[in-house]
């Protein structure tokens, strides 16, 4: 069908260019915005349908008036940003009454008093740069290429290896260079998936001073912030609690949100005993969406189609999401999230007869792709490990003796914003 030949053939060409931009960023190199050369603008002209804008190097780029006057800057609340003309107040077929270019760097457009919303005179002042990153009429318009996703790096098992971790201190100075720190560190997770701090204080405060740096902390029924340490029998409402291998997968999978961040403090490790070291799991789910669709683009295909159940069950708490493995982007089908836990996939009844007969093949080779791509960290008191939950599988290895990892969730809405709003400041 011509949307699975089109969604793997995204997703390779997506593969493609995170490889080429895995090829560029190295570990713990600067993920602060490159600001583009400014490019002037030289005229406007208007046309039946678009304004017409010509930038000094050739580029050309057609606006609908109707878009113009929708995205007026000067028409919203001067704080929330919130547009204050509603677009039924616009009428159809709006024509500007004049455009012209102001010092190469503004377009101004005037709509007359007989057709403008206000019932007035009215003038749009837009910043030339943000119409050329808001182009819509070129092949390289910003619906196909989003600037921030060019800034993520797959990894694998024998690839490249993890950013180094940033130091506590560094982010627990306050000030500037706190924030600096604190940007880098969110850069890593939004690049890479993974972020890491040393010299961590083994303490529940400090872990939950490093969360709230970055948002506030997530609740759910395991609580806000959170203790893996086993417990007895009774109390193990998740193997997390207990001392057994878990596989690779990503937390809550029965949530309809997934949680965002999912944070390790580590503060008590044991000594490997009986080949059994509690080692970290780790695996890009946006690697192992590429590897899938480049040699078994089926596979993929089935996962980004049927949908799971997924379910957790005990107590006083019944949750349960329905849900691809990798959930695509509507307009760019590029992978967007991962969802995946072995342990708590519900009883399949969400399949067709023949989607049925072919799934367990298809989870045999999700899985060896998976393992294929699996790699190994091995926290010790004091390490932090940041994980973006819609993307990085993880998991761990057994062990014997005492371990705990302090921790909570964080939202996903919410640290992208911290992360914005960082990269914004440079
Ligand atoms: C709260 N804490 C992180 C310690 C345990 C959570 C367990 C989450 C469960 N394994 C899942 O995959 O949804
Ligand atoms: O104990 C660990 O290292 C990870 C536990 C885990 O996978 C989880 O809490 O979701």
């Amino acid at each position: 069908m011509a949307t699975q030949r089109w969604a793997t053939r995204s997703l390779s060409l997506v593969g493609r260019r995170m490889q080429s931009t895995a090829s560029r960023m190295a570990p713990g190199q600067s993920f602060a915005p490159q600001a583009a050369p400014l490019v002037r603008m030289r005229s406007a002209a208007i046309l039946s349908q678009t304004v017409q804008l010509t930038w000094e190097d050739e580029t050309i780029a057609h606006f609908h008036h109707t878009w113009l006057r929708d995205h007026c800057p000067q028409s919203v609340h001067p704080v929330s940003h919130q547009r204050e003309i509603a677009l039924s107040s616009i009428r159809p077929g709006i024509v500007p009454s004049g455009v012209s270019v102001d010092d190469g760097q503004s377009l101004l457009v005037k709509w007359h008093a007989s057709v403008d919303p206000t019932g007035a005179d009215h003038q749009s002042v837009f910043d030339g740069e943000w119409l050329r990153r808001h182009a819509y009429s070129s092949e390289g318009s910003a619906r196909v290429v989003d600037e921030e996703d060019a800034l993520v790096v797959q990894w694998g098992a024998g690839g490249r290896a993890l950013p180094e971790p940033i130091d506590w201190a560094s982010l627990a100075c306050g000030g500037s260079d706190a924030e600096s720190a604190l940007l880098q560190l969110l850069s890593s997770v939004h690049a890479y998936g993974v972020g890491r701090v040393s010299g961590m204080p083994l303490t529940m405060e400090a872990t939950e001073q490093l969360a709230r740096m970055i948002a506030p902390v997530h609740e759910t029924f395991y609580g806000g912030m959170w203790d893996t340490a086993p417990r007895e029998e009774s109390q193990v409402i998740d193997t997390a609690y207990t001392n057994v291998e878990l596989p690779l997968h990503t937390d809550g999978t029965y949530f309809e949100q997934q949680p965002g961040l999912q944070l390790f403090n580590c503060v008590a490790q044991p000594p490997p005993a009986g080949g059994l070291d509690g080692s970290t799991r780790l695996a890009d789910g946006f690697a192992l969406a590429a590897k899938l669709a480049a040699e078994a683009p089926k596979t993929f295909e089935f996962f980004s189609r049927v949908v799971l159940p997924f379910e957790h069950r005990e107590g006083a708490v019944h949750m349960r999401c329905l849900g691809q493995v990798f959930k695509l982007h509507p307009l760019t089908r590029k992978v967007v999230e991962v969802r995946w836990n072995e342990t708590d996939r519900g009883p399949i009844n969400t399949l067709s007869f023949d989607d049925m007969g072919q799934f367990y093949d298809h989870v045999r080779k999700l899985q060896a792709a998976i393992d294929s791509l699996e790699l190994k960290l091995q926290l010790k008191p004091g390490d932090a490990l940041i994980c973006n939950n819609h993307r990085v599988m993880h998991g761990r290895r057994g062990f014997v003796g005492h371990r705990r990892l302090l921790g909570c969730y964080l939202q996903a809405d919410d640290w992208r914003s911290r992360w914005r709003v960082l990269r914004g400041r440079q």
